[in-house]
């Protein structure tokens, strides 16, 4: 087996931990320096010691020699590292780790490695998971999706750990999809629950959350069935009742009326005005998508929104 991780923030450190456990593993960062000398991501992961057989490296060079990478910078980040690194991942598998739909171009990132680096083979790992239960060693499943049904074995074999248990699928529209989406619903019930609106709220933000995820999931011709799983239903399930999500954060954030440290990867929130652009455009209805867009861009308050979601025109579920 050879892994390597590219991105060293809470996600890619826990994950590399995890694989670690298996087998040599190496972790790209922009700053290993720290990392390096404490054997801990001490910034992004406090308390979760390295093991013996990860190493940290600033050389993408390094990094690339592994044939699996996982890409685990932020979305709307990671174009432009394949472009910058193309010349060296041509040829590897490379499997998105992030959540969320570029808001340049509409695509989640499957279809960003496809146009950057077309020989490759473009896979992603997604679901329920927090970095600091995944780097704890507490049980997990999460969804591989990769077009190629034989790299999408050999990748869910490779990347299963004690602690982490990958379920396949060749649907990768519908992985994205769901883990994108998700964060949206999350803000959206965070924004319920801080503006004290009620648990009753937020599962009917949840539900309808999920009727959304499945009308932009129809649109794209992504698989019902894998919306219905970790990656669709599991994550929304996870993120929009966990303090721990900071896209939930955020939403509780602003129905509080409180401050939110705008550094926090949130990708929730760019994914919301990308999804409302692509709704608008394709005449489909998402009215939370619509209202969480509006909430971040300050046309709406949590009044406003709750307001506009419950005088729309009465329907069929
Ligand atoms: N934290 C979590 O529990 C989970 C996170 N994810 C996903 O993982 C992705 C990354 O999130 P986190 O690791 O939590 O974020 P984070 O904020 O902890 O770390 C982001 C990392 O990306 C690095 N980075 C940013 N731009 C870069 C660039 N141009 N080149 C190289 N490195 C760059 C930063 O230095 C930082 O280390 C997100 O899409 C998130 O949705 C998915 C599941 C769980
Ligand atoms: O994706 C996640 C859990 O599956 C992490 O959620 P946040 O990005 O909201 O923290």
């Amino acid at each position: 087996m050879s892994v390597s991780v590219l991105g060293a923030g809470a996600f890619g450190t826990a994950l590399a931990i995890s694989l670690a456990g298996k087998g040599p593993v190496t972790l790209w960062a922009r700053d290993a320096g720290d990392m390096a000398a404490r054997r801990e991501n001490a910034k992004r992961l406090p308390g979760c010691p390295f093991p013996d057989r990860l190493s940290v490296t600033e050389s993408l060079a390094q990094a690339a020699e592994a044939e699996t990478l996982l890409l685990a910078v932020p979305m709307q980040k990671l174009r432009s590292v394949l472009e910058e690194h193309r010349a060296a991942l041509h040829g590897k598998h490379l499997v998105a780790c992030c959540k969320g739909i570029e808001l340049s171009s509409g695509v989640g990132p499957v279809s960003v490695i496809g146009e950057t680096i077309p020989q490759a083979t473009a896979a992603i790992l997604t679901g329920p998971s927090f970095a600091a239960d995944i780097a704890r060693g507490l049980p997990t499943a999460l969804t591989l999706a990769c077009a190629d049904p034989a790299a999408g074995e050999q990748l869910q074999a490779e990347l299963t750990t004690a602690n982490l248990r990958l379920y396949r699928t060749t649907d990768t529209t519908g992985a994205e999809l769901g883990g994108a989406l998700k964060n949206v619903v999350a803000i959206a019930s965070g924004a319920a629950i801080g503006a004290g609106l009620g648990e009753s709220a937020r599962a009917a933000l949840m539900t309808r959350g999920y009727a959304e995820m499945q009308r932009l999931a129809a649109h794209l011709k992504a698989e019902p069935t894998t919306l219905a799983g970790l990656s669709g239903f599991g994550d929304l399930t996870l993120t929009c009742t966990s303090e721990q999500s900071r896209n939930y954060r955020l939403g509780q954030s602003l129905g509080q009326g409180a401050p939110f440290d705008l550094s926090t990867t949130v990708e929730g929130a760019a994914t919301a005005r990308a999804v409302d652009t692509l709704a608008r455009e394709a005449a489909l209805d998402m009215p939370i998508t619509r209202a969480v867009a509006g909430l971040l861009d300050n046309q709406l308050d949590v009044a406003g929104a709750m307001k506009s979601l419950l005088t729309r025109p009465l329907k069929e579920e």
